[in-house]
């Protein structure tokens, strides 16, 4: 089963209505974290339609991680609520929001170095599967394992297949990391940074496997990188002391006199 053949079944009326196109896959309404006194993010708004590619961009601070966090669970709103696939889970914890078909990448490497590509990447599928607890070891015919092949290929490591994860380049981990959100059906992404620390050809490299992604899977990309995004993303929300202020196409984004102020100007690290 290729990535792009996976299908979930609806669990909900958002999900049909998402099935005919009028949902949207994410959706915040006033979204509020405080972090002591400090306002991480302050009455944020964003919705994502299925599909769409979304890119998020700020400055250091501007509270786009903590929108991540919101979103995968990690975090609960002081405030506001988030729909995923038309279904309020602003109170659910991490693991339901995985099962409804939601993944993330971290800026931070969470890879086994010990173990191969394929190891990892079969893990992920497993985790994610209902057999997870299974002690069976596993055939090259066996229906994850195919699946562990397709996602490698997707992320163009089919040469590094049976290399340890510790003898990858840094950039070659950093796609690894993309296999694995991309195991078991995901619905919607949350990509952290992606390009960080990628050398120019392991960036292209990057916005081939970005673009390449299949279709029905939705996605937020946080990146520094201005270039990455708006090559990666169809719209862009421009985020600034935890607060959205700007959205537009990457065309609108990259010619706005405000954001080249804000983002190119300034307070960018
Ligand atoms: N766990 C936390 N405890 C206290 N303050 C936090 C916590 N997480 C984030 N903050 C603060 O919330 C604000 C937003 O941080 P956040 O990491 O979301 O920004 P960001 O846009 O992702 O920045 P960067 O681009 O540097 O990763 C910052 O002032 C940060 O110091």
């Amino acid at each position: 089963m290729s990535p792009a053949a996976s299908t979930v079944e609806p669990r909900s009326v958002g999900d049909l209505l998402n099935a005919t196109g009028s949902g949207n896959a994410l959706e915040l309404r006033g979204v509020t974290r405080m972090f002591g006194a400090l306002a991480a993010l302050t009455d944020v708004t964003l919705t994502v339609k299925p599909g769409e590619r979304r890119g998020v961009l700020g400055s250091n601070g501007a509270g786009k991680t903590t929108l991540f966090n919101c979103v995968t669970g990690d975090f609960l709103p002081t405030s506001g609520t988030i729909r995923l696939f038309g279904e309020d889970v602003t109170r659910f914890p991490a693991h339901e929001r995985i099962r409804r078909g939601l993944r993330r990448t971290y800026q931070i490497s969470l890879l086994f170095g010990g173990l191969t590509v394929l190891d990892n990447v079969y893990l992920a599928c497993r985790g994610v599967s209902r057999g997870r607890f299974s002690l069976v070891r596993p055939r090259r015919n066996d229906a994850l394992m195919q699946s562990a092949f397709e996602l490698i290929e997707a992320v163009h490591l089919s040469d590094v297949a049976e290399t340890l994860v510790a003898e990858l380049s840094y950039g070659q981990q950093r796609q690894l990391e993309i296999a694995l959100a991309l195991a078991g059906a995901p619905r919607f992404i949350l990509f952290d940074e992606p390009a960080a620390g990628l050398s120019p050809t392991e960036r292209a490299d990057l916005v081939a496997i970005l673009t390449s992604l299949p279709r029905h899977i939705g996605f937020i990309i946080i990146e520094h990188d201005m270039d990455v995004a708006l090559r990666v993303a169809e719209s862009v929300s421009m985020m600034h002391n935890g607060r959205i202020f700007k959205e537009g196409l990457p065309s609108e984004i990259e010619n706005d006199p405000e954001v080249q102020e804000l983002y190119l100007g300034g307070g960018h690290g």
